[in-house]
């Protein structure tokens, strides 16, 4: 399994081509380059690029009509479009004809890198297959080449998890998946997505979490030009994008009550405005919907509407945790043990029963994302063909006596207070973003360095997805030391 992505990169300035080969290097990116819109065709039949960054003014076309046919060939291919000044208005145009995202030039690698990225990972998620086991249980079966996400279990519940994957995936019904934090909430959507009538039109993912609530609002709804200060510009919001596709809105549960709020309108009315617009627009969007949170309580307490639990909940798929699919721990351990090794040139003979005894004892609050990680880890360090409990990551197991509390010391805890009564004397109405803003950059910053900024690493522990933690970073303009 290989998981570079292929970027095409289409413009006549070579500054341009050799500065995204530069930036995204190999072996965890591949940039194919044209200088043509005729070369960047053949490039997108040849190649199947992940996704596209493509200037608008190419010699022998404009890249406008270039867009439109490569959304003939596959319209899941995000396509960023790099405009010159003086053309935005032509590049909203793009957008609402299926553009992903568009960029001014000139710009800073650090402007496009973030969008670049995330256009890979929308790729990945609208494109790399997450496939369901057959009937009877087993993986199915597939060419290596293939490169694919398999949703494992044969526990009873993962079983009906399927059974309503299967169902409910070419309704067009909006569907709420729930489940602990690396519980498989993400895998499922996309499964529900590649499997619905709409697998062939465009897919959009957003945390909802990781993005302030005035920049998710602009982002789901798109604004008008000179709606709020810093708006010079018209932006097309994915609600636009997204007509006739389907929208995954993960960690729903930390939607604000006002987000909350326009959500049902348009979920209800299948219209809406732009920030600062009057004109309504129709949209035709599908609904998926994540959350960890415990929605019921939420809404017992009022931090969440129940007209719109009832609106995204048409149907709710329930992912259990890891610690109660039972045999599933061993399956998936070993099925986990036998790809990494392969990934990652490892010679692998057997595991020891004593060593799966362990891992079947654990409690795995971080469910299957930490599995992944606990089997890399022990691989890494293993220097022997039979896995041994020595191989396993010193501390394993001890988390369990650690609990999700975290005990808060009493001179942090003052620390605290004081910041926050600091705060609201000087009237401040931003007090948890301000602070918890401030958390998560200690966070990050500490777990990056004790990484050695291996973002896949670094997610694992902090035990959030890896785009969780791209988004958060984005979001607190962090830079990796
Ligand atoms: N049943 C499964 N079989 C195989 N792999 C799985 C399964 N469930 C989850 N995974 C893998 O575990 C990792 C975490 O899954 P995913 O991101 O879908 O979890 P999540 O519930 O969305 O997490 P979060 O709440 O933190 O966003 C991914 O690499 C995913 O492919």
């Amino acid at each position: 399994m290989n998981d570079c992505r292929t970027l095409l990169v289409v413009d006549d300035d070579p500054l341009i081509l050799q500065c995204m080969q530069l930036c995204l290097p190999e072996p965890d990116y591949r940039v194919v380059t044209a200088v043509t819109a005729a070369k960047g065709l053949e490039l997108f039949r040849e190649m199947d690029p992940d996704a596209v960054l493509l200037d608008i003014q190419l010699p022998d076309q404009s890249g406008l009509a270039l867009i439109h046919e490569f959304r003939e060939m596959d319209r899941r291919v995000p396509v960023i479009l790099m405009t010159g000044h003086g053309t935005a208005e032509t590049a909203i145009t793009a957008i609402s004809g299926g553009a992903f995202e568009y960029v001014t030039k000139p710009f800073e690698p650090d402007a496009i890198l973030p969008l670049i990225d995330s256009a890979l990972e929308t790729s990945r998620m609208a494109r790399r297959p997450a496939e369901l086991p057959t009937d009877s249980g087993q993986p199915p079966n597939r060419s290596e080449k293939t490169a694919a996400d398999l949703i494992l279990g044969s526990c009873p519940a993962m079983v009906d998890v399927f059974r309503s994957i299967g169902r409910v995936a070419s309704r067009d019904a909006a569907v709420l998946i729930l489940g602990e934090t690396g519980t498989g909430k993400e895998v499922v959507a996309r499964a529900i997505y590649q499997h619905s009538q709409r697998h062939d039109q465009v897919f959009h993912a957003i945390n909802c979490a990781a993005i302030p609530e005035a920049l998710l609002e602009s982002e789901l709804f798109g604004h008008e030009r000179g709606s709020f200060t810093g708006a010079d510009q018209r932006r097309i919001g994915k609600f636009e994008i997204c007509n006739g596709g389907t929208l995954f809105l993960d960690e729903i549960g930390d939607m604000t009550p006002v987000m909350q709020t326009k959500l049902l309108r348009v979920l209800q009315e299948k219209e809406f405005e732009r920030v600062g617009g009057s004109k309504p627009i129709k949209t035709d969007v599908r609904i998926l919907a994540a959350t960890n949170r415990d929605l019921e309580s939420a809404m017992a307490d009022g931090s969440f509407r129940s007209d719109l639990f009832y609106r995204l909940n048409e149907f709710t798929i329930e992912l259990p945790p890891l610690r109660d699919r039972g045999e599933d721990v061993a399956r998936m351990a070993k099925h986990f043990f036998s790809l990494f090794a392969e990934q990652l040139g490892k010679d692998l003979f057997s595991i020891a029963p004593e060593t799966m005894q362990r891992l079947e004892a654990h409690s795995w609050p971080g469910n299957v994302r930490e599995l992944q990680g606990i089997v890399k880890q022990t691989l890494l360090k293993a220097s022997g063909p039979v896995i041994v409990p020595a191989f396993l990551p010193s501390g394993f197991g001890d988390s369990a006596n650690l609990g999700n509390e975290v005990e808060i010391s009493n001179g942090w805890e003052t620390e605290l207070a004081e910041e926050t009564n600091r705060r609201l004397a000087l009237g401040s109405f931003t007090v948890s973003e301000d602070i918890h803003s401030a958390v998560d950059r200690i966070l990050i910053r500490e777990v990056m360095k004790a990484t050695g900024n291996n973002l896949s690493e670094a997610s694992l522990r902090l035990g959030i997805s890896r785009p969780t933690l791209r988004s958060r970073m984005k979001h607190l303009r962090f830079t990796p030391e």
